[in-house]
Parts: C-alpha cells; sequence; structure tokens
C-alpha cells in the first residue's frame, strides 16, 4: 500500500510552491507528502517549509511509496532520473512538471503501461493562485485527469489541453511570473524616479497589478475595455500609453512569450 498521498521527485522550489499550496489547500497533510532530493539544503529547507512531511536522499525511497508521483526535477536530469526510479507494486501515477520533456519520453523511460500526466504549472501555486495547463498520457485514465485537476484547482485554475499546446503554457503562465515581477519592478522604478520612496512605490506596484489582473478575472471584461476606462480625453493616462507603444510594449512581451515557448520546444528535444 502506498504510504505517501504525495511524493515529489525533486524537492526544489516548484515541488515546495506545489506541496505548500495542497497543504494549505487541505487536500493532504504534510505528514502524507515525501519528497526526495540530493541536496541536504534543499531538503531541509522543504521540512522547514513543510513541517511534517518527509524528506529522503534516495528517490527510490518516495518513488515505491507514493500513490501520486510528481517528477520536479530539471528537464536536464529527467532521463537520468527515469533511468533510475522504481516503482512500488500498484504503480503510482507520475506527474511531471518540467518544460518541455514530452509525454513520450516520460513513458519511454518509465515501466510499460505507466499512467502519465504531464503538467506545467507556475510558483503562484504556492499562494493558491496558480495557472497550469496539463496532458494525458498514452495510459492516463479520465480519473487520473480527475486526481491531477483536482490538485491543480487546489492551487490554482488548470486547463486540460492538447500536449503540443504545453510548450504555449510553458511561454506565457509557466515563464510569465517572472515577466510580471519585471514589469513590476519597472513600475516602481517608474514612481521613483517620479519622486516616490522606494517602499512606497514597490507597495503601490505590486497591488497595481495584482487589482488591475483581479478586475480582468472577476469582471470578465475585455483588457481594451477595462484599459479604455482608465484613459481619460487628454489626461495622464493615453500620455503613458503613448509612451508604451513608442518602446513596443506590447511587441516585446508578445517576443518574450514566444521565446520562452521556443525554448520549451528546444529543452524537449535534447
Ligand atoms: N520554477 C518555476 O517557476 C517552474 C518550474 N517548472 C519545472 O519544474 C521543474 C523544477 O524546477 P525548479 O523547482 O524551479 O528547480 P529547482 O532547481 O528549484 O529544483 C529541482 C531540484 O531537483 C533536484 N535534483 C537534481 N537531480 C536530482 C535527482 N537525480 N533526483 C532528485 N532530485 C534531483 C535538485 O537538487 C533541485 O533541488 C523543472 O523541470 C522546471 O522546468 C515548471 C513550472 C514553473
Ligand atoms: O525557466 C524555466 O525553465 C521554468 C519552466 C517554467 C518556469 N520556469
Amino acid at each position: 500500500m502506498p504510504q505517501y498521498k504525495y511524493g515529489f521527485i525533486g524537492a526544489g522550489r516548484m515541488a515546495s510552491a506545489l506541496a505548500g499550496g495542497l497543504v494549505d489547500a487541505g487536500l493532504a497533510a504534510a505528514s502524507e507528502i515525501a519528497a526526495s532530493d540530493p541536496n541536504a539544503e534543499v531538503r531541509q529547507a522543504f521540512a522547514e517549509r513543510l513541517p511534517g512531511a518527509h524528506l529522503h536522499g534516495d528517490n527510490a525511497a518516495v518513488s515505491r511509496h507514493a500513490s501520486m508521483l510528481i517528477l520536479a526535477v530539471k528537464p536536464q536530469v529527467m532521463g537520468a532520473v527515469l533511468g533510475n526510479l522504481p516503482l512500488g507494486e500498484s504503480a503510482p501515477l507520475v506527474v511531471s512538471i518540467a518544460a518541455g520533456v514530452p509525454i513520450a519520453k516520460l513513458e519511454a523511460g518509465l515501466a510499460e503501461g505507466t499512467h502519465v500526466v504531464r503538467v506545467m504549472p507556475n510558483t503562484p501555486a504556492l499562494i493558491g493562485r496558480g495557472a497550469s495547463g496539463f496532458s494525458g498520457g498514452t495510459h492516463a485514465t479520465a480519473d487520473d485527469l480527475a486526481s491531477v485537476l483536482q490538485l491543480l484547482e487546489a492551487v490554482g485554475i488548470a486547463f486540460e489541453v492538447p500536449e503540443s499546446l504545453l510548450d504555449a503554457v510553458t511561454g506565457l503562465s509557466g515563464s510569465g511570473p517572472a515577466f510580471v515581477y519585471t514589469m513590476i519592478e519597472a513600475l516602481s522604478d517608474g514612481g521613483v524616479l517620479a519622486g516616490l520612496p522606494r517602499a512606497v512605490a514597490h507597495q503601490l506596484a505590486a497591488q497595481t497589478v495584482s487589482g488591475a489582473a483581479a478586475m480582468v478575472l472577476e469582471t470578465g471584461e475585455h483588457p481594451a475595455l477595462l484599459r479604455e476606462a482608465v484613459a481619460s480625453p487628454g489626461g495622464t493616462t493615453i500620455a503613458g500609453l503613448a509612451a508604451l507603444e513608442q518602446g513596443s510594449l506590447r511587441s516585446t512581451v508578445i517576443g518574450a512569450v514566444k521565446a520562452a515557448a521556443e525554448r520549451s520546444q528546444q529543452l524537449g528535444r535534447n
């Protein structure tokens, strides 16, 4: 019988964000979670973040005893990890969150018939505001997909997509938090340039991004209409928007998502 409801292979940033998020959401107790990582400092940080979770240096101690096994290692080490991953008798559902690694590669590295789901989450899962895409493998059942959806919805929103679109999800919501942090930093810098104290500018910038995003999600209004409601004729906002267009903000952001999606595709070919 599996001992752990969720087992993580790799206990780094994304594993601890997901594990923390699902405990906060009440999907599992920390004692029902195990994680393995060769790095003792990483194990310690995970244990400090999630007191009661079981930490191991050996992947087999987790992979043999988990109902759902979440592969949270870098794409570059996935091949080596799969090559030495004994599964328990009641084989777990294997979920990979690695950017770019195709389902076919995961299935080829695991025992024949293993149920696999590939997921692309993001770090705001830690605070229940994640955004994920997922896709089932050859042997994944409706129940498997429902279990993964339950996990992802406990930590945010999730969409099932064809595997061919997971690189696009990676470019947008997987990498997207980093793009938005850059935007927050830039807004804050703008505030400081205009004379605000840094601490005030920082808070105003983050709350503005969070509030604007909530307006899109909660009103269901198109962003263009919401933007029009901010920009008075001859006012301040339209002057700022003109400066944004001069700096090609939109094509720069589109290019960032495209570059990240292409990099995800490349990682899959390695
Ligand atoms: N950080 C992010 O925002 C997101 C990351 N991902 C994916 O999640 C995966 C993990 O990324 P992060 O958590 O950011 O990286 P990370 O570097 O924080 O964690 C990866 C962990 O794997 C461990 N590891 C290395 N070799 C191992 C092995 N043989 N067995 C077990 N563990 C091993 C490392 O010691 C490290 O602690 C990656 O594949 C990444 O593409 C997906 C979505 C978002
Ligand atoms: O940068 C990366 O490769 C990972 C995947 C998505 C977000 N972080």
